[in-house]
């Protein structure tokens, strides 16, 4: 049996490494992330993490994980901005208020898969435009669901979170560690 990490996310695999699994492959899935119309955010998350699970290529005794984060405001879901202008037009919604961060997450192994997604409530605070062009500036936020990382300077920005703080970077560890024992891939 061989871990794949199916994943481009570098913030994947070091949250992999914080519970002490090294995958023995790593491969970025390539899927189509668009949201179906009127798609709500859970189901759209578990949705995408079950897609990259299948689109990636594995031997049939291997183990695959996937994970997808998608920022939730009400009924609409942030992806990763396309660029600053995005990113801030996504921030600007946020601030201020309360959002969800869902994190799915999908195990497969040659017969099965398992699946798990874990919601986290997050407070980002008003931003005054030095604070916004300022983060806008940095870059950090590309590639980043919501167009924000709670593990970098947008830390700053967020007083208070209930739920997963790993499930808000990218992977919830204990969920993960529960799917990869079940699947074999851990004791
Ligand atoms: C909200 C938030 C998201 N993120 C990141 C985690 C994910 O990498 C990214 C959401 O995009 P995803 O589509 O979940 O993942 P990805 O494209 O980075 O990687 P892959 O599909 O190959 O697994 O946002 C943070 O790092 N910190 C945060 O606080």
């Amino acid at each position: 049996m061989r871990l794949v990490l199916g994943s481009g996310s570098p913030r994947r695999l070091e949250l992999l490494a914080q519970i002490g699994v090294v995958p023995d492959a790593v491969r970025p899935p390539d899927i189509d992330e668009t949201p179906s119309p009127g798609e709500l955010p859970r189901p759209y998350c578990e949705r995408m993490a079950l897609e990259k699970v299948e689109a990636v290529k594995a031997d049939p005794e291997d183990i695959v994980l996937c994970a997808d984060t998608t920022v939730a405001l009400g009924r609409r879901i942030f992806g990763k901005p396309a660029d600053a202008a995005e990113a801030a037009e996504f921030l600007i919604r946020l601030m201020g208020r309360r959002h969800n961060v869902i994190t799915a997450v999908a195990v497969r192994s040659s017969d099965r898969i398992w699946q798990k997604s874990v919601v986290t409530a997050v407070k980002m605070k008003r931003l005054s435009d030095i604070e916004l062009n300022g983060y806008l500036d940095s870059d950090d936020w590309q590639g980043k669901a919501g167009g924000y990382a709670i593990q970098g300077p947008a830390g700053a920005f967020i007083p208070w979170i209930s739920g997963s703080f790993t499930g808000v970077v990218g992977l919830p560890v204990a969920e993960t560690a529960n799917l990869l024992r079940a699947a074999g891939a851990i004791r």
